[in-house]
């Protein structure tokens, strides 16, 4: 079955609505410039009400050992995604110090770019491949921006991986075939205001990514 995660959620009718339609993982983002990110104690909340099939997820950027801490003396995280510029080696740090599963963000734009899975397959237990922020962009992920799904076709990548950029209800089964992506995150396409998940649009996006395969 395809992976669905709906990433930066900050209130309790989205949460609700993404675990309800079945999807298997929620984004909690812990980078204060996004329009989606939430304190600890507000994940915490959220986190509370999942059931324990659905993983909270953390997405931190170039973020300090004592800032990821912090946020997880809070919320019982269960997978880190790293969405900045961290290295091999600050990702394989992350891992080891705070014992949870990884999963590194790729910005993919053309074929080199995948070289950089190899470099981190050894020291991440999962990727996400994400568009590359526009030229201008504030934030490094969450742009509604895509990438040329069919560089992925046929590919091994080498660790279970999410495929991300600029998906919606309309795309995510066209962009799961093309690519071969055995699961989907999404951010803006389940927005109608920026920064506010709907949570009529997060079933329509669940169940359109459950059903497609
Ligand atoms: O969503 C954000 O605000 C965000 C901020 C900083 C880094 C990453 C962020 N989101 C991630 O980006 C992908 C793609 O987003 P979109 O669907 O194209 O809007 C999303 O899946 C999140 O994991």
């Amino acid at each position: 079955m395809t992976e669905v995660k709906i990433c930066g959620i900050n209130d309790a009718e989205a949460l609700d609505s993404a675990a309800r339609a079945g999807a298997q993982m929620v984004g909690f983002v812990f980078y204060p410039p996004s329009p989606r990110s939430v304190v600890p104690a507000q994940a915490a909340g959220l986190a509370a009400r999942l059931p324990s099939i659905v993983t909270p997820v953390g997405l931190f950027v170039d973020a300090s050992d004592e800032a990821i801490a912090a946020v997880l003396e809070e919320v019982p995280l269960r997978l880190l995604q790293l969405h900045g510029h961290e290295s091999p080696e600050r990702a394989a740090a992350i891992r080891d110090r705070f014992g949870l599963p990884v999963m590194k963000a790729l910005g993919i734009a053309e074929e080199a770019d995948l070289a950089l899975l190899d470099a981190y397959a050894p020291v991440v237990d999962r990727f996400l491949l994400d568009a590359k922020p526009p030229a201008g962009a504030s934030l490094p992920g969450g742009n509604a921006a895509s990438f040329d799904w069919r560089l992925l076709a046929g590919r091994a990548i080498p660790r279970p991986w999410l495929l991300a950029g600029g998906l919606t209800a309309a795309n995510v089964a066209d962009a799961i075939r093309t690519s071969g992506a055995p699961g989907v995150d999404v951010s803006s396409g389940v927005e109608r205001v920026r920064g506010l998940k709907d949570p009529v649009l997060v079933r329509a996006f669940v169940t359109a990514a459950l059903s497609a395969a």
